[in-house]
């Protein structure tokens, strides 16, 4: 039984009044699941609790079957790669790996294999005796996921984990996840509409604590459709208008500025267009306030 399942969970923070997750509820099945929120939404907060890092104030959850409050059974099946993820800078890659999978109790007779695969897979043979300092940050990320599967989890957790990379690693790390997904329980949390665009079409959207959406992205899309639009107007125009619609995209050609925009209802002159995932994903978190005005 390959799920996680949450239920109505909920977490505050001591000191704050709102809080950091309120009364989620989502099932996420085997393949890649992309959490999508801004900063602050609380996706943070839900990985910690699944890594068991973190407790919640109310809910439950079951991973594999095993309720999170068996903490080193949980363990046994999660592998975690956390924002900022922090390695020891003077150990070797290699080194590093064998200490972590000693940390996972792999067994002796099976480290040097273990270790031998993962870097394969993640692409860093080369870089074996590499000191983890003089890593580029798309290869630490790469080393981070192979830390993570160094107990051969079911599920893979990673939070935020291509900030920083320039765009070459970013692909290369994507696909490296996708590849990780067919084996497992993969979920990716973002802010960054194009790492799941290019990843996933299975995602839950969070808000301020609140899951917004979950479904598909094509599911995502069509609620966005017929709210989307795109003109032209004199660049002199723009800021009032982007006083009082939310604009997805402003190309300035001249005195002429190419729009693309969210709207209840179409206006004179602006064409509909088919929303992109981008777009679709700001209308979800602005609906209240893109009804053709923004005040
Ligand atoms: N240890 C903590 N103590 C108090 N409040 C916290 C703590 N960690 C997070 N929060 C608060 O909980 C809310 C959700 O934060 P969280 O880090 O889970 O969001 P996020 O979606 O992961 O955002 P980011 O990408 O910025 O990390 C925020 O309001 C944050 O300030």
């Amino acid at each position: 039984m390959d799920t996680i399942q949450i239920n109505h969970l909920t977490k505050h923070y001591r000191g704050k009044d709102t809080p950091a997750l309120n009364d989620v509820s989502l099932t996420i099945s085997a393949g890649m699941f992309g959490l999508l929120g801004k900063n602050g939404a609380g996706k943070s907060t839900l990985m910690r609790i699944l890594t068991t890092l973190d407790q919640a104030t109310a809910g439950s959850i079951q991973m594999c079957g095993i309720p999170i409050t068996q903490r080193a059974a949980i363990r046994a099946q999660v592998g975690y790669l956390p924002q900022n993820f922090g390695f020891y800078p003077t150990m070797t890659v290699s080194d590093a790996l064998t200490y972590l999978a000693i940390l996972a109790h792999v067994p002796a007779r099976d480290q040097h294999r273990r270790i031998a695969s993962l870097l394969a897979q993640v692409n860093l043979t080369k870089q074996a005796r590499t000191k983890v300092k003089a890593l580029s940050g798309g290869m630490r990320q790469r080393l981070g996921i192979a830390q993570a599967l160094v107990n051969q989890p079911k599920v893979l957790i990673v939070d935020e984990p291509t900030a920083g990379l320039d765009p070459e690693e970013r692909i290369r790390f994507r696909n490296l996840l996708a590849e990780f997904a067919q084996e497992r329980i993969v979920l990716l949390s973002t802010h960054i509409v194009s790492d799941i665009e290019a990843t996933t079409n299975r995602i839950g959207v969070l808000d301020q604590g609140h899951l917004l959406f979950t479904g598909t992205t094509a599911q995502l899309q069509t609620q966005a459709a017929g709210h989307v639009f795109a003109s032209s107007l004199p660049v002199a125009e723009l800021s009032a208008f982007k006083a009082r619609y939310e604009i997805s995209e402003q190309i300035v050609q001249g005195d002429t500025a190419h729009i693309r925009f969210l709207a209840t209802a179409a206006m004179p002159g602006a064409s509909t267009v088919a929303p992109t995932l981008e777009e679709a994903y700001l209308y979800l978190q602005s609906r209240p306030t893109c009804q053709g005005v923004r005040q």
